[in-house]
């Protein structure tokens, strides 16, 4: 295929996204099935169009004063991928596969800033709704917050240091491109490629099939390093959902003491119990909420890891149709789930125990609004200074900007070169 059919491919799914609300990996997928002729270059530069039509969605509609799928497609091209509108032109006209040529509006919208002055949500790429939690987080940072959260992510790995180190993967992944990051000892990172770039497929690497590695964004890697988690401790981890959290968690203890992986949803606990075979974790009991409870288990643990349900916000780079999608009613819910959660949750943890609550969003009534939400209603638990655990848990390295008043920290793309990721300790004294 030449860049006239894949733009055309990009509208064609993009409009399938929006008109019948599908998932952008299934709309993706769906796409190759029905046009088997094209290869895997042209999906991935037709993916790459598409999520970076969705990341940009409204500051490419705003400058465009049109959010149609074809508006966003051709701005993407042209301007997020800095094409320019000369050889947008060549390529609408001379492929038989390629949309219509542009009119002479777009030409005006894609050469010129000729629309209204956009808003500072439009700009930051963030639905308006949510633009005065931006706000009153970010404060004046908060459009180049929006904007590094609308930008492609980096692959980050974390070694399986049950399994291997960072040296050794270091070489055995030189041709991926992998380099190490500054702030969690165990990762590595493959930065994003703009444009047409393609990202290696790692889950086909002899390492990753070995568990000497896994996938996971250096800020969650971060989270269970915070956790302070130490060989020989009892460890719940609460919402371990696939086990991203539980792997690191495992690494962490070196096999001693005793993991419990628990979630309330067993479909997506299902895939943990290959993930632990084949990270080689053995001091786990994985607790089926269909089949077992966690009664035993109650004021008994050192450190209970919350990995709350949540909005995903801080994830928006890896999930760009969420941001558009996440209702009002959703976040209410998410809010209500992560008060039930730490309820039920803090019951494990023992006297002199560790509570960390954690979640993939950036906004305050999901972060430090719970955090004082939970600290006035159990006067038995107290907050740990988020400066303290970070140096004690990374010691060199810089203590992130947003730390909030009841000791929770804050990871961003703009301040941490992370996903978004919020995370607060606290100790039960009695
Ligand atoms: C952010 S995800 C966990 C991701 C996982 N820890 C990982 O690292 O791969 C949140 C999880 O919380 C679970 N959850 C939601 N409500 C819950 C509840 N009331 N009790 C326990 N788990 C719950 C969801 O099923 C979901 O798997």
């Amino acid at each position: 295929m030449k860049d006239g059919g894949r733009l055309a491919a990009a509208i064609e799914v993009l409009e399938e996204i929006e008109t019948r609300h599908r998932p952008v990996q299934a709309a993706l997928k769906e796409w190759g099935t029905s046009h088997r002729f094209a290869g895997s270059g042209d999906r991935t530069v037709i993916g790459n169009l598409v999520f970076d039509a969705l990341r940009n969605k409204a500051s490419l509609g705003a400058h465009m004063e049109d959010a149609s799928a074809r508006a966003l497609v051709l701005a993407t091209y042209c301007l997020t991928w800095e094409k320019g509108v000369d050889a947008l032109t060549a390529v609408l006209e001379s492929d038989p596969h390629a949309p219509e040529p542009l009119s002479g509006a777009e030409v005006e919208h894609l050469s010129n800033n000729i629309g209204p002055e956009p808003t500072a949500s439009d700009e930051a790429d963030v639905p308006g709704w949510l633009w005065p939690q931006f706000e009153a987080v970010f404060g004046v940072d908060a459009v180049s917050e929006g904007k590094a959260l609308a930008a492609r992510a980096p692959v980050d790995l974390r070694v399986n240091t049950l399994k291997s180190n960072r040296d050794k993967l270091l070489k055995r992944l030189a041709h991926t491109g992998a380099a190490v990051t500054s702030r969690s000892p165990v990762a590595l990172r493959i930065a994003a490629k703009p444009g047409l770039g393609r990202m290696p497929h790692v889950q086909a690497e002899e390492g990753y099939q070995k568990g000497w590695f896994e996938l996971q964004d250096e800020a969650s890697q971060l989270a269970a390093l915070l956790s302070g988690a130490k060989p020989g401790e009892q460890v719940l981890d609460f919402c371990a959902g696939g086990g991203g959290k539980t792997l690191a968690l495992a690494a962490m203890m070196e096999n001693k003491g005793q993991l419990y992986a628990s979630d309330a949803d067993r479909l997506r606990l299902a895939p943990i119990h290959e993930r632990l075979q084949r990270n080689g974790v053995r001091n786990i009991q994985v607790r089926d909420p269909a089949s077992s409870d966690l009664i035993d288990l109650q004021g008994q643990m050192d450190l209970v890891f919350i990995d709350a349900p949540c909005s995903g916000t801080g994830v928006w780079r890896r999930r760009p149709d969420s941001k558009w999608r996440l209702s009002e009613k959703a976040l209410a819910d998410r809010i209500a789930d992560q008060r039930r959660v730490l309820e039920n949750a803090s019951t494990y943890v023992k006297p002199g125990g560790r509570l960390l609550y954690a979640t993939c969003s950036v906004l305050p009534a999901e972060n430090q609004d719970q955090a004082e939400w939970f600290l006035e209603a159990h006067p038995e638990f107290e907050a740990l200074s988020a400066k303290d655990v970070w140096e004690g848990a990374l010691p060199g390295v810089a203590l992130p900007k947003y730390v909030s008043k009841t000791g929770g920290l804050l990871l961003t793309p703009a301040s941490t070169d992370t996903d978004g990721f919020f995370v607060a300790l606290f100790t039960r004294q009695h």
